[in-house]
C-alpha cells in the first residue's frame, strides 16, 4: 500500500502529513518555525531554516508512520502564501530573509505606487490590492536594500520564489524553478486573466523576469526529489498550492459557490467562482483557486483579521480566562449577549469594511457585564465578520452558497459554530479531517499521479463530522445583526486623529 505525503509550511510551524487513500491521517510530524522581527511591524523568516524544517518533519513522519520512504507515492506541498525569498542562482544561498505575508516593511512603496494611481490597474490584471502583503512589493524592497542585489538580478543571478518555490528547488537538488497558479496569483506580479507574468508590472515594480519561476498546474508532476533529499528515493512532487486555495480543495468545494471559512488567528474565507474571474465591488480579492490540466478555476477571498487572536486577547492580554475554550462555557451560561457588542477592531477591520484607522470597541455595558458577556462578544464578532464576507460575496458574484464548511483551530468551539450557523442562516459543515491543507496538497499529488482517479473519487471519501443547522428565528437574528452594525459603525466613528 502506498501514501501521499504533505508537507504544509505554514506561518508558524512547519507540518508534513502523510495520508491514505481514504483520507485518513497515517501520522504528522511538526517543527516551529522562528519569528524574526527586525523592526516593528516586519516579519522574517530565515529561509534555510524552513528547508531545514521541512527536512525534519519528513524524517519524522515516515518514523512515526513505521513506514519506508519507498512507500511514499508522490508529496504534496502547500505553504504560507506571498512569502518571499529571493537567492542567489550560483550558490543557491538566499540574499535575504523570507519576508512574511504579515511584514509591513513595503507598506511605504505601496503608498507611493497607490498615490502614483496604480491602483486600479494592478486590480484589474492581478485581482488584488496594491499592498505590502503581496509578494511583488517584498521583491522590490529587496532588490532596492541588499546591496549588489538589483545588480545581480540585472545580470540574471538572483531567483525569486514563494515558499513552495524555495522547498521545491532545495528538493530538487537545486534544479527546479517552478511555483503554481494559486501561488502566482497572490504575487501581485501575475496577470490571472492571461495567466502569465505581467510585464508591464513588473516593469513598474522593476523586477526582471529571470527571476520569476515557471508558472504549472496544481496537480502535476514537477520534479522529483533527489535521493539525497527523500533518504534515498527519488520522489515525484506532484501538487502545489498556496495554503488557503489548498484548503478550499481539501474540503471539496469542487463547484461554483462552494465555500470554505478557515477559523484560526484571523478568518480566510474563499468561494469557488468557477472559470470565470469576478472582479470584487466590495473589497473581496480575486484569486486563482487551483489550475489543472491547465484550467484555471477562480475564487473571491476575504480576510477577517481578528478572530482567534481576539480569544487569545481575552486569555493573555485582559486575562479574563486561562484557556480558549473556556469561552464555549461563558458564552452559552448566557441566554443571549444582554445587548453587549464587542468590536475587535484591533488592527483595523477588514472586508467589506477597509477601515485601517478602526480600532477595537465593547458596547453596551452595564453593571452586571462579567466576563461571559465579554467571551461571548468575542465570539460572536467572529460570526458577524464571517457574515460580512459572506454577504460580500454573494453580492459580487449573485450566486447562492452551495455548501458552507469550516475548518481551523477555534471551529471546536461548537458555540461559536452553531452561532455561525444561526447568523447566517445556513447550514455549517464540519469535516472529520480537519487538516484540510494539507489534505488539499495531497489530494492534488494524488490525482496527478493516479493515487486518486477523479475528484468524484476524492468526494466519495470526504467525511462529515458534523453539520450545525440554524436554529435562531428571523427575528432575533435580524436583531442580533442590526446590533452589531450599529456596534461597528459606532467604532468606526470613534476616531482621535
Ligand atoms: N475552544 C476554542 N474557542 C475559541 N477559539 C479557540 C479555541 N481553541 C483555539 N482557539 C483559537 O484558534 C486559534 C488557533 O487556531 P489555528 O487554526 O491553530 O490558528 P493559526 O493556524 O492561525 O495559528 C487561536 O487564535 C485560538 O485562540
Ligand atoms: O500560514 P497560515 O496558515 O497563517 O496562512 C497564511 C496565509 O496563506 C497568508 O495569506
Amino acid at each position: 500500500m502506498k501514501y501521499i505525503l504533505s508537507i504544509d509550511q505554514g506561518t508558524t510551524s512547519t507540518r508534513a502529513i502523510i495520508f491514505d487513500k481514504h483520507s485518513n491521517i497515517v501520522a504528522m510530524a511538526s517543527e516551529e518555525i522562528t519569528q524574526i522581527y527586525p523592526q516593528p511591524g516586519w516579519v522574517e523568516h530565515n529561509p534555510n531554516q524552513i528547508w531545514v524544517s521541512v527536512l525534519a518533519v519528513m524524517a519524522r513522519v515516515l518514523l512515526e508512520a513505521n513506514l519506508k520512504p519507498e512507500d511514499i507515492k508522490a508529496v504534496g506541498i502547500t505553504n504560507q502564501r506571498e512569502t518571499t525569498v529571493v537567492w542567489d542562482r550560483k550558490t543557491g544561498q538566499p540574499v535575504h530573509n523570507a519576508i512574511v505575508w504579515q511584514s509591513r516593511q513595503t507598506s511605504d512603496i505601496c503608498d507611493t505606487l497607490n498615490k502614483q494611481g496604480y491602483g486600479p490597474l494592478f486590480k484589474s490584471k492581478t485581482g488584488l490590492l496594491i499592498d505590502a502583503y503581496f509578494s511583488g512589493t517584498k521583491v522590490k524592497w529587496i532588490l532596492d536594500h541588499v546591496p549588489g542585489a538589483r545588480k545581480k538580478a540585472d545580470n540574471g543571478d538572483l531567483m525569486f520564489g514563494t515558499i513552495d518555490t524555495w522547498i521545491i528547488y532545495k528538493m530538487t537538488g537545486e534544479t527546479v524553478h517552478v511555483t503554481d497558479y494559486t501561488n502566482a496569483s497572490r504575487t501581485l506580479l501575475f496577470n490571472i486573466h492571461e495567466l502569465k507574468w505581467d510585464t508591464e508590472i513588473l516593469d513598474i515594480l522593476g523586477i526582471p523576469a529571470s527571476m520569476l519561476p515557471t508558472v504549472k498546474s496544481s496537480s502535476e508532476i514537477v520534479g522529483y526529489s533527489t535521493p539525497h533529499h527523500f533518504f534515498g528515493v527519488k520522489v515525484p512532487i506532484a501538487g502545489i498550492a498556496g495554503d488557503q486555495q489548498a484548503a478550499l480543495f481539501g474540503q471539496n468545494c469542487f463547484e461554483t459557490g462552494m465555500v470554505k471559512n478557515t477559523y484560526g488567528t484571523g478568518c480566510f474565507m474563499l468561494m469557488n467562482t468557477g472559470y470565470q474571474p469576478i472582479i470584487s465591488e466590495h473589497g473581496l480579492l480575486t484569486t486563482i483557486a487551483w489550475g489543472i490540466d491547465h484550467k484555471v478555476t477562480y475564487a473571491l477571498e476575504g480576510s477577517v483579521f481578528v478572530a482567534g487572536s481576539a480569544v487569545q486577547w481575552l486569555r493573555d492580554g485582559v486575562k479574563l480566562i486561562q484557556s480558549a475554550s473556556e469561552t464555549e462555557a461563558l458564552a452559552t451560561s448566557l441566554s443571549s449577549n444582554e445587548g453587549v457588542y464587542v468590536v475587535p477592531a484591533f488592527v483595523g477591520l477588514g472586508t467589506p469594511y477597509w477601515d485601517s484607522d478602526a480600532r477595537g470597541a465593547i458596547f453596551g455595558l452595564t453593571r452586571g457585564t462579567s466576563k461571559a458577556h465579554f467571551a461571548r462578544g468575542v465570539l460572536e464578532a467572529i460570526c458577524y465578520q464571517s457574515m460580512a464576507v459572506l454577504r460580500a460575496m454573494e453580492e459580487d458574484t449573485k450566486l447562492p452558497i452551495k455548501s458552507f464548511k469550516v475548518d481551523g483551530g477555534a471551529t471546536v468551539n461548537r458555540f461559536l459554530m452553531q452561532f455561525q450557523a444561526d447568523i447566517l442562516n445556513l447550514r455549517v459543515e464540519q469535516p472529520k479531517v480537519l487538516e484540510t491543507t494539507a489534505l488539499g496538497a495531497a489530494y492534488l499529488a494524488g490525482l496527478a499521479t493516479g493515487y486518486w482517479s477523479s475528484t468524484d473519487e476524492i468526494q466519495s471519501s470526504w467525511q462529515l463530522k458534523e453539520a450545525y443547522l440554524p436554529q435562531m428565528s428571523e427575528s432575533t437574528r435580524k436583531q442580533l445583526i442590526h446590533g452589531w452594525q450599529v456596534a461597528v459603525k459606532a467604532a468606526q466613528t470613534f476616531k482621535l486623529k
